[in-house]
């Protein structure tokens, strides 16, 4: 069994909710995120995705794009977060790491190189932002000879014949993003989301995660009722760009635990 899918399995048995926090590997500087990793796991993440800086990030909102500027700018690349990844691994063998980001720097590493490198490091699944299934062909092969889940999204506009096409590629995880827009938006409808969530769930087995705009107790709980697990990022990424390294780090880890408490208090 894939790390990502006992994370899930050991979850179900115990009835909780995944607690998948996002930040940007390098941000804002390489030396932090290793460190960062692993107190956010001791503070209650099950599962990391670890977002890889990109110049050209159309679907993040202000705050992670600057996240990404700010990563580059210290620079780290797409192979340093890789190796962020194998440092974490020297003392944790268990929680699943997701790398999220977009094509084009993968595609300039090559598929194979990239995905081998991943592979070695402990790299359990890759969500790319603007890699549809369609257009995975190659990457999907590639990334399945190594064992490396391909992640989906699934946004309020997906129809349902394109979610049964997306789930039936889709490994580890689906995420539904929950709103339209970019990432940081607020207004989020957990009417719609539970709904959504059921229209998802006759299609697959497989575990739902659900993003974009949350971050708080209300907002994890109303989400966490439906989904199998809620992906938090801009309120993390956002301690960086206004406080300094060990003020955001400690916010980003209250944060984290606001949010378990919240989830196994559901
Ligand atoms: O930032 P929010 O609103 O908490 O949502 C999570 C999101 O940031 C994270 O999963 C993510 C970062 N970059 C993305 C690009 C597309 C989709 C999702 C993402």
């Amino acid at each position: 069994m894939s790390r990502i899918a006992s994370c899930f399995a050991s979850l179900k048995s115990q009835n909780r909710k995944a607690l998948i926090p996002y930040i940007m590997a390098g941000d804002p500087a390489p030396e932090v995120t290793v460190p960062l990793l692993h107190a956010i796991v001791a503070a209650g993440a099950d599962l990391i995705e670890l977002g890889l800086p990109f110049s050209d990030p159309m679907a993040d909102g202000p705050v992670i794009a600057l996240a990404a500027e700010r990563a580059l700018a210290g620079g780290t690349s797409t192979f340093h977060a890789i190796d962020m990844v194998a440092e974490f691994r020297k003392t944790n063998t268990t929680t699943p790491i997701v790398l999220m980001g977009y094509l084009n720097p993968i595609e300039i590493i090559g598929y194979e190189a990239f995905a081998a490198r991943a592979a070695q490091a402990g790299v359990d699944g890759l969500l790319l932002v603007d890699l549809p299934p369609e257009e995975a062909g190659e990457l999907g092969d590639i990334l399945a000879k190594h064992e490396i889940d391909p992640i989906f999204l699934l946004a309020p506009t997906t129809t349902d014949a394109r979610i049964e096409h997306v789930v039936k590629a889709a490994r580890g995880y689906v995420y539904y993003v929950s709103l339209k827009g970019v990432t940081g938006s607020s207004a989020l409808d957990t009417d719609e989301v539970a709904q959504r969530i059921r229209t998802i769930k006759q299609k697959t087995d497989l575990p739902i995660g659900v993003g974009f705009g949350i971050h708080d107790r209300q907002t994890a709980q109303a989400v966490g009722a439906a989904a199998d697990g809620v992906i938090v990022g801009t309120v993390l990424v956002r301690a960086f760009a206004e406080n300094d390294v060990t003020e955001a780090q400690a916010k980003i880890v209250a944060k984290v635990q606001e949010l378990r408490l919240a989830l196994d208090d559901l």
